[in-house]
C-alpha cells in the first residue's frame, strides 16, 4: 500500500450545506461544567440503590430541571469547529457519542496531534462496563472508531468509516487511564486508511484499522 496522504486544499464551509457550526470558545464553561455534573449523576444513577421514596422525590426534581433546559435546544446535527495551529480545520459533531463535548455520555476522548497521528488519553467509568470491572467491547469500538476518522480529519481528508476490523488483544480495565492512538496509514483515491490503539500501563488491550472513505464534495 503506497502513503500519499494529500491534504485537500480547501475543503468546503459547512454553512453552505446548511450546517450550524459553533467555536470551541463558543461553548460556555458553565455549559461544560453542567456536563461534567450530569456525567457524575448518570454513573451515580447507574449505581444508586437509594430507597423507592427517595427515587421518586430526585426524579421528580430532574423532570423539572429538564422542563427548565429544554426550551432553547441546539441542533443535533450541529458542527463543532476546532481549528488547530497550523492544521487544517476540524469538524466534528457538538454532541459526539466519544468527544462531543456537550455529550455528557461522551468521557470524552480528546485527540491531539503527535508523532505523526492523533494521541489522547481517556477515563471510563462504570457506566461504559461490560464484563465486571472491563469496559464494553462495543465502547472499545467506538473509541477506535473515533480515533480513526479523527486521524484522516486531522490530515485534511474527513470521511465516513465504511469498515471497522477491532482486535481485543487484552481485557480493557474500567476507572484507568488509557492511552489512544491513532494515524493514516494509506490513501487509494477516496479511501483512507488508517489504523488505531487502546493502551493501558503500555500494554494493547485492543487495536482496530478501517477504510474511511473521504466525503464526494459536490462541484
Ligand atoms: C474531528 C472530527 C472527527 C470525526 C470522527 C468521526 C468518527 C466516526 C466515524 C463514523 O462512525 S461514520 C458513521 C458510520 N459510517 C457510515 O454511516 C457510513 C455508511 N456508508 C456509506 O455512507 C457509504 O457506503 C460510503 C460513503 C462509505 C461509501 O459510499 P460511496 O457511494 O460514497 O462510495 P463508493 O461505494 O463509490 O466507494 C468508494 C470507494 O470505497 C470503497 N468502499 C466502499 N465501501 C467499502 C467497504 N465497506 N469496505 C472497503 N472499501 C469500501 C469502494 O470499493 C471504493 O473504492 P475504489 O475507489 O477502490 O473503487
Amino acid at each position: 500500500m503506497t502513503v500519499e496522504a494529500q491534504p485537500v486544499a480547501g475543503l468546503p464551509d459547512p454553512t453552505d450545506f446548511g450546517f450550524s457550526v459553533v467555536r470551541e470558545s463558543e461553548i460556555p464553561d458553565e455549559l461544560l461544567a453542567l456536563v461534567a455534573r450530569v456525567r457524575d449523576l448518570v454513573d451515580t444513577v447507574a449505581h444508586t440503590e437509594a430507597d423507592p421514596a427517595e427515587l421518586r422525590e430526585v426524579d421528580a426534581a430532574l423532570a423539572q430541571v429538564t422542563e427548565r433546559l429544554a426550551g432553547r435546544r441546539r441542533d443535533t446535527g450541529a458542527l463543532l469547529l476546532h481549528q488547530p495551529a497550523g492544521g487544517p480545520a476540524e469538524y466534528g459533531t457538538v454532541t459526539n457519542l466519544v468527544a462531543g463535548p456537550t455529550n455528557p455520555v461522551a468521557p470524552p476522548l480528546v485527540l491531539a496531534h503527535a508523532d505523526g497521528g492523533l494521541r489522547g488519553e481517556v477515563t471510563l467509568n462504570g457506566i461504559y462496563q461490560g464484563p465486571p470491572g472491563l469496559v464494553h467491547g462495543g465502547w472499545l469500538a467506538a473509541l477506535l472508531d473515533q480515533a480513526l476518522g479523527a486521524a484522516a480529519s486531522a490530515a485534511g481528508m474527513p470521511g465516513l468509516t465504511a469498515n471497522l476490523t477491532v482486535d481485543y488483544r487484552r481485557p480493557t480495565p474500567l476507572n484507568v487511564p488509557l492511552t489512544v492512538t491513532s494515524r493514516v496509514t494509506g490513501t487509494e483515491r477516496r479511501k483512507v486508511f488508517v489504523s488505531a490503539e487502546i493502551r493501558h500501563d503500555g500494554e494493547v488491550t485492543a487495536e482496530g484499522t478501517a477504510v474511511m472513505v473521504r466525503l464526494a464534495i459536490p462541484e
